[in-house]
């Protein structure tokens, strides 16, 4: 299986590491990266030479290569300006899915997928249980469901916090726009259960952790569910759960199996 990446920061550099240095998928290689950002062109004859691949800063011609799935690790900005044509040409997984709280751009690509047969592939990210929430909502018996996550204070503000600090209290879909970087995972909750207006989010800012810890708590026909994770975060980006990249791995992993578990 081809691959291309869309961003190539903390979470590209991992899949390259894992994928083309280690090869731990015999048969998935990652074959092309677009990073407009990344302006230094020695960095990025390096990389391309290192993880024997092509780099790209313009979406024509990286999209013009062949590739079964295009994986997005950018952001929320990048996903809107290059899902629509991804979409059009290749199948698309995501991870800044933030992007999606806007129920008609979401609905566009729903579309486009469909009229061009791609998949738009949603990794659970830096959480779990979304196997659970979808199940429990299936015949629309889910009734509530919250999100507190706490991360350390340096990684959600650039003040100082002795203590720590309730920053957000409401519902998923303000929460992404006053921290795109910080809670995709409230959006991708809110897809899997009952939606981004009605699932609550609390943020909690502490200097006392390093991890990123997500608590998600659901009620419902099926009864209750508490499920919580303290996740390290990725090294090179202490915004970014190191489980998020490991959700895009074992994604790509299903994608060439027979099986399908969860
Ligand atoms: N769904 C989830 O649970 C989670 C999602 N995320 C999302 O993953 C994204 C990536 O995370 P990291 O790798 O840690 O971020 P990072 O900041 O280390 O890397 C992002 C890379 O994307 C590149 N980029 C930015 N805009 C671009 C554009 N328009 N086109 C192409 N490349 C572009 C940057 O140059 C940078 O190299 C985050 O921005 C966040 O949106 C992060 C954590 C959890
Ligand atoms: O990685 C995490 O723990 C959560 C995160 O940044 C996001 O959801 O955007």
């Amino acid at each position: 299986m081809k691959v291309g990446l869309i961003g190539c920061g903390a979470i590209g550099h991992f899949l390259l590491e894992k994928i083309n240095q280690e090869k731990i998928f015999p048969n998935v290689e990652i074959v092309s990266v677009l990073d407009e950002r990344e302006k230094s062109q020695p960095k990025l004859a390096k990389l391309a030479d290192t993880y024997d691949l092509s780099f790209f800063s313009d979406a024509d011609r990286f999209l013009s290569l062949e590739m079964d799935v295009v994986v997005e690790c950018a952001n929320v900005e990048a996903v809107r300006h290059y899902a629509p044509i991804v979409l059009t040409k290749k199948d698309l997984l995501i991870i800044s899915v933030g992007a999606l709280v806007d129920r008609a751009f979401y609905t566009e690509l729903e579309s486009i997928a469909k009229e061009h047969n791609r998949k738009m592939i949603l990794p659970s990210g830096a959480i779990g249980g979304l196997d659970l929430i979808q199940a429990a909502k299936v015949s629309g018996g889910l009734q509530e469901v919250t999100l507190i996550t706490r991360k350390p204070a340096k990684a959600l503000l650039s003040e100082t916090v002795e203590k720590e600090t309730i920053i957000f209290k409401g519902k998923a879909s303000e929460a992404i726009s006053k921290f795109p970087k910080n809670i995709n995972v409230a959006i991708i909750l809110s897809l899997a259960g009952i939606g981004v207006n009605e699932t609550n989010v609390q943020i909690v800012a502490d200097p006392q952790i390093d991890k990123n810890i997500h608590t998600i708590k659901a009620r419902g026909d099926f009864g209750e569910f508490e499920l919580q994770i303290a996740n390290h975060a990725m090294p090179g980006n202490p915004k970014t759960s190191y489980l998020t990249a490991l959700s895009i791995l074992s994604l790509l992993k299903s994608m060439g199996e027979q099986t399908i578990i969860g």
